[in-house]
């Protein structure tokens, strides 16, 4: 098992109020290979819950697991050097540096690698690059390159050091349709050549219905859902409670 959280919740203290839970009681497993999918209205929690899943913030309550380690007991540099090397992030903004090449940008990850990783970083970073279909754009500035190509070289430099976890937020949400489904493809592609794992946050059904395990955030609740049920889909289902485990395959 890759993750596993029970309970979990990120309640935060605010300046001028009562503290506001953002996310309670989500009970979740991901293992090597799946393929998650998470849908939810504009403030129902995603990027919280997407930022503990990738050790950037860690639960008020509850239990996350990553790799076995429980998160809330890693310091600092431990759990940095986890997240560097077991998790990728795919964002909607592409976040490449200006003004470096796709092969500088690619490699940017394995300057902090150690041994033949970091000696061999721009055969590996050229490889990737390779395999997204930009083997001959390794030298171009990322203004150079359309929103598509840009978001290929944000995928290989996620996932230049092999992550067991992918974590994509709104992976294709600047870009056109036929450019997304591309995109989506590669990133599946690339996490099935080593059995990683995939979470996608969408609100574009036709991505969430990509996956295999389909989700739903709903007021800071994770509950299962049917394939393919956008945000806009049936709310208040019964779930039999939050507390069981979601990972139910559709
Ligand atoms: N550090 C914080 N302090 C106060 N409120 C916060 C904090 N982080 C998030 N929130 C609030 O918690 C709620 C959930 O935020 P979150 O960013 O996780 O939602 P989201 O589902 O990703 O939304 P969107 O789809 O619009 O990006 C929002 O109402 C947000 O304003």
């Amino acid at each position: 098992m890759l993750l596993e959280a029970t309970g979990v919740g990120r309640t935060v203290e605010l300046p001028d109020g009562p503290p506001l839970t953002i996310l309670s009681g989500v009970d979740l497993t991901v293992h090597e290979g799946d393929r998650l999918s998470i849908v939810g209205r504009s403030g129902s929690g995603k990027s919280t819950l997407l930022n503990l899943l990738g050790l950037m913030d860690s639960p008020t309550a509850g239990e996350l697991r990553f790799l076995g380690h429980d998160t809330r007991a890693l310091r600092g540099s431990t759990r940095d050097r986890l997240r560097g090397r077991e998790i990728g992030f795919v964002f909607q903004q592409f976040n490449l540096l200006p003004g470096r090449t796709a092969l500088e940008n690619v490699q940017t990850p394995l300057l902090y690698s150690n041994g033949r990783e970091f000696w061999r970083r721009e055969q590996i970073a050229r490889e990737i690059l390779d395999l997204v279909g930009l083997g001959d754009r390794l030298h171009t500035r990322p203004e150079r390159l359309s929103g598509g190509e840009q978001q290929r070289v944000a995928i290989a430099r996620a996932l230049v050091r092999r992550p067991r976890l992918i974590l994509a937020d709104e992976p294709t949400g600047a870009l056109d349709l036929e450019t997304g489904g591309s995109v989506m493809g590669l990133i599946e592609e690339v996490a099935g050549q080593t059995d990683a794992a995939l979470v996608t946050i969408t609100h574009d059904p036709a991505i969430a219905s990509r996956s295999t395990r389909h989700f739903r955030l709903e007021s800071g609740r994770l509950v299962p859902s049917d394939a393919g049920v956008g945000v806009g889909g049936p709310v208040g289902v019964d779930v039999g409670g939050v507390g069981t485990d979601a990972g139910v395959s559709v």
